[in-house]
Order: structure tokens, then C-alpha cells, then sequence
């Protein structure tokens, strides 16, 4: 099977630090891949690059057959916005928004109409247990409550991969954990790939795969196919 996203001898630096040093990785569609190693050891970097959020020193990185590094700023963000979708250790909702009005918000941005937008959403919220603050700003929510209603705006677009960094490291393990088993849940029920940073074995164990990255450099695991 081909992978759906690849990188390719990546390198990265920020100024004098080598974040990246020739690392590789492959994701197919639909797997779960967990992103482990040591605090320092280039996880979130690789993930950026993954997403064409950093665009790599060197290497290239490739997102079903078309070479991301080599997209224009706009083609890679209107890749972003259509294909990818984001979970962070917080949250990152708007804070002025109700939860459902940023959950719609990727939906508006893509040209889905208000109601339309507002129907697909409630339906989400409702996924993740979290109905009851739709209409709530996230300010109001609880740390878990947010993290749901973010996981919903990830997967609301239907995206081919999500990227999820730490997803559940400012919340407790109980939460954590409710929140790990509806995230893998929905998104194994849309298809998507994702893409998973985490430090923690418990968290990791919701993967089907697990990479290390350690020094900048990837050791990914055999994977049968
Ligand atoms: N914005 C930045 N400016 C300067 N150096 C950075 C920046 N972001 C990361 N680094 C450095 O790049 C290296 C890799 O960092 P990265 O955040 O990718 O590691 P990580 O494995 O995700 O770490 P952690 O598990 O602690 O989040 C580290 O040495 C880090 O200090």
C-alpha cells in the first residue's frame, strides 16, 4: 500500500539547534500513528513539518503523491484547510465564539452555509457528549469539555489526516482518557489518519503504530503490510 503522507530526509533548524536531522516517516491512510521520544528530541517539529505548517530546510514531504514543500504558501494552505485538521494540548478555540460557532468555523471558511454549518457541528458536539455547551463560550467550558468541543472542529471537515499534539496533556487521566477514546473512535468512523504526539504510554496505546523519535532522527516501527 502507498503511504498517504511521507517525510523524506527531513532537516529542520531553528538557528543554531538541529530540530530535524534526516528524519523520515511514513503515515497511511486511516492508521493511527503515534509519535513517541524524548522531551527536545524534534516530536512537534516533525509534526509541523508533516503539516506544512514549517516548511523543511531540506527534504521533502509529500501529502497523497504532491510534493508539500513545493506548494506555493496559498495551494499548502488551502491543503491545510480541506485535508488536515488540528488538535493541540490546548484546546486553541476562539475564545469570543460560542463552542458550536467554533466548531462551524472550518465549515464557514469552506463556503457551507450558516445552517447548514450550524446543523453539522451540533451533530459533532453531540458525538463528543458535549451538546450541552454548545452554546457556551469556551471560556465557560472545562478544560475536557474544550478539548472535546476542539476535537469535534478537527474532524468536522472530514479531513484525510489529523494532527493531534499532546491532545490530552493539560487534561487529568480520567478526562484523558474519555477524551483519547471518543477522539480514536470518531475519527477511525471517518477514515482519517492520525497523526499523534504524545509522551505518555497510556495515551500512545490508542495508536496502531508507534514511531521514536529521538535526536531529530526517526526509528518508525515494521508495519506488516
Ligand atoms: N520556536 C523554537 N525556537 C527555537 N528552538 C526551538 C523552537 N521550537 C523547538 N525548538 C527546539 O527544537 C528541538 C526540538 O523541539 P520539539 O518541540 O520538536 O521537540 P519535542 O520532541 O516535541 O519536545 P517536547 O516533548 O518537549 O514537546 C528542541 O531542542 C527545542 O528546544
Amino acid at each position: 500500500m502507498q503511504p498517504l503522507l511521507t517525510a523524506e530526509d527531513v532537516t529542520y533548524s531553528f538557528g543554531p539547534t538541529h530540530a530535524l536531522d534526516s528524519a523520515s516517516l511514513r503515515v497511511y491512510a486511516g492508521e493511527v500513528l503515534a509519535l513517541m521520544g524524548p522531551s527536545g528530541s524534534g516530536k512537534s517539529t516533525l509534526l509541523h513539518c508533516l503539516a506544512g505548517i514549517l516548511t523543511p530546510d531540506s527534504g521533502q514531504v509529500t501529502f497523497d503523491g504532491r510534493d508539500i514543500t513545493a506548494m506555493s504558501d496559498t495551494a499548502r494552505s488551502a491543503l491545510r484547510r480541506t485535508d488536515f485538521g488540528f488538535v493541540f494540548q490546548f484546546g486553541q478555540l476562539v475564545p469570543e465564539l460560542s463552542c458550536l460557532e467554533n466548531v462551524a468555523l472550518p465549515l464557514r471558511l469552506a463556503g457551507v452555509g450558516r445552517r447548514e454549518a450550524q446543523r453539522r457541528s451540533a451533530e459533532w458536539l453531540e458525538r463528543l457528549e458535549v451538546a450541552d455547551v454548545a452554546g457556551k463560550r469556551p471560556g465557560q467550558a472545562s478544560g475536557g469539555q474544550g478539548q472535546r468541543v476542539a476535537v469535534a472542529r478537527a474532524l468536522v471537515t472530514r479531513p484525510r489526516v489529523i494532527f493531534a499534539d499532546e491532545p490530552t496533556g493539560a487534561l487529568d487521566s480520567l478526562n484523558g482518557e474519555r477524551v483519547m477514546q471518543l477522539f480514536i473512535a470518531a475519527a477511525r468512523d471517518t477514515g482519517a489518519a492520525v497523526v499523534l504526539v504524545t509522551h505518555e504510554a497510556r495515551v500512545a496505546a490508542y495508536s496502531d503504530r508507534e514511531a521514536v523519535v529521538r535526536d531529530g532522527r526517526v526509528r518508525e516501527q515494521e508495519y506488516a503490510r
